[in-house]
């Protein structure tokens, strides 16, 4: 049988918005079909890379500084669980990618996007991608939310890491900086109003997967977050 094509999608949106509980069902709707799922997250997805992430999410630190550790982390998560994935043909769902390190470090910390840019190059456009092309996921899902409603989803939810513990005005910031980076992208970039029943979220996420005939609408309608 020939082996599937490899699928990327990224999820993002600040904190609150949602994604979790349908990364879960999106997974669930793939495997439904046949194809086999990598669930990942950044900063995360590999032994190195989840030490990362318990620095970054918990010890102060400057913005080059995150920058440079969520960019390590993502390499290693690339060259460990990404690309290797993508090559068997599976279906990659991860929590974040680089677009958060330009909402985040970038519009959120003030930190220079040019940087960015360049450890993305670094990072992400190594020997395994076509000359002058960088690895990017083939949809980004963006959970559309305003941040005071995402602020009220959390206080009810969990003790905040240090970025949770971040004022208003920076998710508002950060927010900006993915409206920015889903319009220099929208081919790429799908925009999920977030402030909606799960229902209703599902409903657009799993009408995004049909558009693009990776879903078929029977699973699509079976499935949905638990
Ligand atoms: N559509 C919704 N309506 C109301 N509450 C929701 C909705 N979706 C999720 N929630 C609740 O909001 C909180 C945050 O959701 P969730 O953890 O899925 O967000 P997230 O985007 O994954 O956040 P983070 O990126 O910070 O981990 C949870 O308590 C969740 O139950
Ligand atoms: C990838 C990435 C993430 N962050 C921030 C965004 C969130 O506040 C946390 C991750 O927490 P989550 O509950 O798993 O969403 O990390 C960042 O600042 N920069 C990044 O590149």
């Amino acid at each position: 049988m020939q082996t599937p094509r490899g699928l990327f999608i990224s999820f993002e949106g600040i904190d609150g918005a949602g994604k979790s509980s349908h990364i879960a069902a999106l997974a669930d709707a793939f495997r439904a079909q046949g194809r086999t799922v990598t669930q990942t997250r950044e900063p995360g997805g590999t032994p190195v890379a989840e030490r990362l992430r318990e620095l970054v999410l918990h010890e102060d630190m400057d913005a080059l500084t995150e920058a440079l550790l969520v960019f390590a982390g993502r390499r290693d998560h690339l060259r460990r669980v990404i690309e290797p994935a993508l090559a068997r043909g599976e279906v990659v769902l991860c929590d974040r990618f680089t677009d958060a390190t330009f909402a985040y470090q970038g519009a959120g910390r003030g930190f220079d996007t040019g940087v960015l840019a360049s450890l993305e190059q670094w990072v992400q456009g190594d020997e395994r991608q076509p000359a002058g092309q960088l690895r990017q996921p083939d949809m980004t899902l963006w959970f559309e939310l305003a941040p005071e409603v995402a602020a009220q989803r959390l206080a009810a939810a969990r003790a905040p890491d240090r970025f949770e513990a971040e004022p208003a005005a920076f998710f508002a910031r950060v927010h900006a900086g993915y409206a920015q980076r889903a319009e220099a992208a929208p081919a790429r970039f799908v925009r999920i109003a977030a402030d909606a029943t799960r229902h209703a979220v599902w409903q657009q996420i799993t009408a995004a997967m049909v558009r693009r005939g990776w879903l078929a609408i029977m699973v699509a309608a079976q499935a949905g977050p638990r």
